[in-house]
Formats: structure tokens, sequence, C-alpha cells
């Protein structure tokens, strides 16, 4: 964690942005593709961290890849059994996707605890949960996951989770959609990123229904062929935050690539906020905002108002003329945005444990603030663009972990910033 991002702040933006492809969607299908019996290449893969670290994992595992003007390849047919490099496992979360991805290819796995952004206890229970039932048995010793199976391998189970889980969805995806039998994962997340992974594994045979659904059947299947170029989905929590950044500082911002169905429950809260949206087809288009509507906001799974954009709307609320409350029911510790904005005289405070208030706070300063994870820095950066002076953002490096090109992107916008080396 080593640079810093630096805001000279109090522009008007304007003009066009492409959204790229979706982190989470990016980071459990290059763990899948150690599922695959062939090559496998992706399209629209966006330029960040959480993607060079993963191919360093694979690259542990001799699966080689290269990654080239949003084209990723991937060869997994060469894959040896190793232990991965505990640094690369613990610089993002989806390193966890390799437990069942390789619980799925070997019928073992070993891997170090994740990383991930710090935005409270982030437990794994529900996944280990659903690796017994398929038949595996774990355990867990010095910060290490050890899965191992029997002779008999992995078999087709019914599982039911506790609570909706993104990741415990997507990891017995993997480990079930090559074991003999059928899984049924009841009480299943069903974000699109789940889709866009079970659409990438049916294309090469897998026999995945339901995703989307909060029922999910896999019928194992023995092999798994790539035939054609996967392109990825975009990212909706990169949208969302572009969306975000044009209600606070643009003059007529068009963003591009977006899923408009994926944002329903964002745009709706903006439209709530007299933003004037105006969506058309796969673009929408954000003029000059002049009056903000206080209102509530409370995170759930999707198709609810997503957590990862809660900190990236917060500093358009800041805008409003009144208190808004936001409500995190999925990470009630995610507030470590709170003391950094206030450093730049945000009148924001989170007295009640999940409950954030926003106050009208329009005369921003430029300041030093720190990103502790990836949608606290992209608030920061918000900020700073609202902020009079300079803002520096130090640990910029989590913003990198799923912004992709955003130096470029906001400077496309006629934004002042750069990201440098935190020591210069
Ligand atoms: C790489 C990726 O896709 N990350 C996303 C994923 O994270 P991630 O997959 O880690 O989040 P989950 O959907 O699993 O977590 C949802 C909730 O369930 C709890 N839980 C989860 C699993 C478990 O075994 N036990 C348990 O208690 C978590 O603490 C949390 O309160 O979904 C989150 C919630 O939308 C997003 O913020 C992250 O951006
Ligand atoms: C929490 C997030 O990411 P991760 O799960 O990869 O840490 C996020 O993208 O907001």
């Amino acid at each position: 964690m080593n640079k810093k991002m630096i805001i000279n702040g109090g522009r008007r933006l304007a003009g066009d942005v492409t959204i790229g492809g979706a982190k989470n969607s990016t980071v459990a299908l290059i763990p899948a593709t150690i599922l695959a019996d062939t090559p496998v290449r992706f399209d629209s893969v966006p330029d960040i961290a959480d993607v060079y670290n993963l191919q360093i994992i694979l690259n542990s595992m001799n699966v080689k890849s290269k990654f080239q003007h949003s084209i990723l390849d991937v060869d997994p047919t060469e894959i040896k059994e190793a232990a991965l490099p505990s640094t690369a496992i613990k610089s993002l979360r989806a390193s966890y996707y390799f437990m069942g991805a390789l619980l799925g290819r070997f019928g073992r796995a070993t891997v170090t605890f994740p990383g991930g952004d710090n935005i409270g206890p982030r437990p794994i229970d529900q996944h280990i949960k659903g690796f017994k039932a398929l038949g595996a048995e774990v355990h867990e010793e010095n910060d290490t996951i050890y899965i191992t199976t029997g002779i008999n391998g992995l078999h087709g189970a019914r599982i039911f989770l506790d609570m909706v889980s993104v990741g415990a969805t997507i990891n017995i995806i993997l480990a079930a959609v090559k074991a003999p039998g059928q899984t049924i994962i009841e009480n299943a997340a069903r974000e699109p990123e789940i889709i866009d992974l079970a659409t990438f594994l049916n294309n090469m045979g897998a026999k995945v229904r339901g995703a989307g659904t909060d029922v999910i059947r896999i019928e194992g299947v023995l092999e798994l062929n790539s035939r054609a170029t996967h392109t990825i989905i975009p990212d909706r929590i990169e949208a969302g935050t572009y969306l975000s950044l044009a209600a606070a500082v643009g003059d007529g911002i068009m963003i591009h690539n977006i899923i408009p169905e994926h944002l329903e429950s964002f745009t709706s809260k903006m439209i709530e906020m007299g933003v004037d949206l105006q969506i058309d087809g796969d673009q929408i288009y954000v003029p000059k905002t002049t009056q903000i509507t206080p209102i509530s906001i409370k995170t759930s799974p999707y198709p609810g108002f997503a957590t990862d954009l809660q900190q990236p709307i917060t500093p358009v609320l800041m805008l409003a003329d009144g208190e808004s409350k936001i409500l995190d029911t999925i990470y009630p510790k995610r507030v470590r945005h709170i003391v950094e904005l206030r450093r730049l005289g945000a009148d924001i405070a989170s007295a009640v444990e999940g409950v954030i208030t926003v106050n009208q706070s329009t005369n921003l300063v430029g300041s030093v603030v720190q990103a502790a994870e990836i949608r606290a820095g992209a608030a920061l950066m918000i900020a700073g663009m609202m902020a009079d002076g300079q803002t520096v953002i130090k640990a910029a490096d989590h913003i990198l972990r799923g912004y992709d090109r955003v130096v470029w992107k906001l400077t496309q916008l006629g934004a002042d910033v750069e990201i440098i080396a935190e020591d210069n």
C-alpha cells in the first residue's frame, strides 16, 4: 500500500465515460478458469489490481495468462497443484474462490485465509458448510484452510444458506459444477455477477440452472470446454460511482456501457433525490444537478441497494438540503470513510452502529485523508473533486483494486488528478 491520489478539486466535470467489466464477475471468472479443460478467453476485463494478483496466483500453479487491451487469455491445461502465494491471496477477498475451484478440479484445496476490504467481520462459515455438504472435510490451522475429500470425491447435495452470501453461492457453484449428481443451493444470492459466472460455465458445457434466482440447481458434468470468448458484464458499482460523481460535480456527463436493470435500486434513489437521470439503452446521461433532496437508504442483498454503493453516494447526500440517513444492514461496521470525510469538512456521523447520518456540507476544503478500503476511497475521490483546493488520498492502492483506469477516465472528464508513490 504505497500510492496516493492527488486531486485539485473544485472543477466541474463534463464529457463521456465508459464503464469497464465487473470486478466481482472477473474475480470469480478467473479462478473458474482452472475448471476448464481448454484455454479460455475473456473480453471487457477491467484493468484493476485484483486481476494482476489473480494472475500471480494462477502462475504459481503453472496456469499461464496474458492480459492486454481488455482481453485476458488463460491456459489451464498444464495446471499443477502448488502452494499458493500468500501475499497475492491476502491482497484480495476473492482469492477464496480458489477453494471451490481447486476442490472442483482436484478434490482438495489448501488456501490461506483471504484478504480484501476491511469492512468489518467477513466470516466464511457458509462456504465451509457448502463444501462439507458436498462431501469434503475441512479444517483450519494457522490462518490456512485445508479441504480434502475421501476416495469417493465430491457428490451433489442440497444446501440451504443461512444467509444470502455472494461468495458462498459462487464457491459452491465452483465446487459442484463437476461433482457427480445434483446440487441444489437454496437461499442463494441473486447478484448479476453470479449469472455471469453461470453463463460462462454453461457455455463450456456446465449445467447450472436458476442463477439469478434464490434456488440454483447444478448437474455435475465431466468436462468443460471453452468454445467462445466470454464478455464480462459491465461493473454496476463502477457505474454507480460515476453516476454519483456526475450528480455531485457534473455539468453533463454521459456514462456508457451500463445495464440499467442492474442498477434499479440505485437509480431509483438518485431519481428520488432529484437527479434527472436520462436512461437510454445502455447509457445514462446525467445533466447538471442543481437541487438535491435528502433521502433514506437501506442496503440489502441484490436486488436491494448495494452496500458497495453506500459510500460512493454519500458525497451526493452531502449536497442535499437536509438530513439523510444510510442503514448498512450487510456491513454495519462499514463506516471507515466517515472520519476521513469529516477531515474535508463534512457534517457526517455514525452514532448508532450501521446508521450513518449525513447533513448538508457544501463547503468542503481539501485535506490529507486515508482510503481504508475501496469504496471509502471512492467516496473520498468524489468528495475531493467537490472540495476547494488539494486533497491527498493516501492508500489509494485500495481504489486501484477495483476502478478500471480511474485516473485516465477522470482526466477525460476534466478532473485534475494523478496517482503517485506515497513517498514522493
Ligand atoms: C468479490 C465480491 O464479490 N465481493 C462482494 C461480495 O463479498 P462477499 O461475497 O464476501 O459477501 P457476502 O455476500 O458473502 O456477505 C454478505 C453477508 O453475509 C455474511 N456472511 C457471508 C458468508 C459467510 O459464510 N458467513 C457470513 O456471515 C457477511 O459477513 C455479510 O454480512 O458481496 C458483498 C456484499 O454484497 C460485497 O460487498 C462485495 O463487494
Ligand atoms: C467489498 C468489496 O470488495 P471485496 O469483496 O473484493 O473486498 C467491494 O468491491 O466493495
